[in-house]
């Protein structure tokens, strides 16, 4: 039997009579809102999307098989009100959905940056729980759907019932993520280790990896579609095989010329300076730097995220990239995982 560091709870730990008889307010439809309410629902459990009106997503929800109502509505009727609104825009709708909360009911989250940062403070007589997958929304929806799916963390920030856990460990479970595995954590390590995670090596750390590794090749003549096929389509291939087996499984796969040449030249690129930066970004997670650079920024109307989104939509290596997906032949002409992914942030 594998010894881990820590518990990891799979299906059989959880017990569903947490959640069974409850219902469940699921507050946004975006990338985790969508994946947790049909999870849910899929799951057997009551479920009630709260969207505010007017919103795009009411017909969505409705056509997915679930009952819409505004936040505060969903808010009220829910047992368990899991916020899955921007984190910039929670501390706004829990001001609408307080009065709705009842003592004993669980305020949840999917990050714990509100409640880490102090920015939602929730009544006492709550529960206040975590429930995070460790995936993008989508693809705790996909994944589900498929018969697998995603680790979690779960967390408990305040227990009134007694039930906090065993209640988020159900919640786990509904939306497939004890399928996979589940961690308990604090909001604390949740959110800074998410924060460092998303910055310096998934999404800031890699994209800048990829920007750069094109722009080497551009730059030296060879064309963007190659630099393309090279540094950004070849990277999810390869990232398949650690993810099925490891380093070692993609090591295993790429030729031994790759293996000598990534394991002399990788250090190279990704170096003790990285790893100060590393240690930077890490710092200003942990000091609060970088959440009230975050608050800070949204409260001024977004104008440097807007700019560097911008950048980053008009980079070569997309504009290379849009028309050769929309010629894969899988793709019938619509780059579909794109509009998909960015469907969500578009409010
Ligand atoms: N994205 C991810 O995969 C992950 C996210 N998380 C966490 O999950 C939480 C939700 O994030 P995510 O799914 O990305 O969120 P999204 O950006 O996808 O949320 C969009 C939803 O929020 C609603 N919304 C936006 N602004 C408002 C507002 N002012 N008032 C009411 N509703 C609003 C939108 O409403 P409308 O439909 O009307 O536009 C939409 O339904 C965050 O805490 C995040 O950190 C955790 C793990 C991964
Ligand atoms: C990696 C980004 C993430 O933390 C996630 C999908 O887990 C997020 O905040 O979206
Ligand atoms: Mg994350
Ligand atoms: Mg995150």
């Amino acid at each position: 039997m594998t010894e881990f560091t820590t518990t990891v709870y799979y299906d059989d730990d959880a017990d569903r009579s947490h959640i069974d008889s409850k219902t469940v307010a699921i507050l946004g439809y975006g990338s985790q809102g969508h994946a947790h309410a049909q999870n849910l629902a899929e799951s057997g459990v009551d479920v009630v999307v709260g969207l505010r009106p007017g919103s795009s997503s009411r017909a969505a929800a409705r056509e997915d098989g679930l009952r819409v109502a505004s936040p505060a509505e969903a808010a009220a009727e829910g047992d368990i009100v899991s916020i899955l609104v921007p984190d910039t825009v929670q501390p706004a709708v829990f001001e609408e959905i307080r009065d709705g909360l009842e003592a004993g009911d669980t305020l949840q989250f999917a990050h714990g940056f509100n409640i880490h940062y102090s920015q939602i403070e929730p009544p006492e007589d709550v529960d206040v729980t975590l429930v995070a997958p460790k995936s993008p929304g989508h693809l705790v929806r996909r994944n589900y759907e498929n018969d697998e799916g995603t680790p979690g963390l779960i967390a408990v920030y305040q227990d009134t019932t007694g039930e906090a856990k065993d209640e988020a460990l159900a919640y786990a479970h509904g939306i497939g993520c004890t399928r996979a595995g589940v961690i308990e954590t604090t909001f604390r390590e949740e959110t800074e280790t998410d924060l460092f995670g998303e910055q310096a090596v998934l999404c800031g750390g890699v994209t800048s990896l990829v920007k750069q590794g094109y722009e080497t090749l551009v730059d030296a003549g060879y064309s963007p579609e190659m630099a393309y096929f090279e540094c950004l389509n070849e990277l999810k291939l390869i990232v398949d095989l650690m993810y099925e087996g490891g380093l070692g499984e993609m090591w295993d796969s790429v030729s031994d010329t790759a293996e000598f040449g990534g394991l002399t030249r990788g250090d190279r690129i990704v170096d003790e300076h990285s790893r100060e930066r590393m240690e930077e970004v890490l710092e200003e997670v942990q000091d609060g730097t970088f959440a009230r650079e975050w608050i800070l920024e949204n409260q001024a109307g977004r104008p440097s995220y807007n700019q560097l989104k911008d950048a980053e939509e008009s980079h070569g290596i997309e504009e290379v990239g849009r028309p050769l997906r929309d010629l894969f032949a899988w793709n019938d002409g619509d780059d579909e995982e794109t509009e998909k992914a960015e469907a969500p942030a578009d409010d």
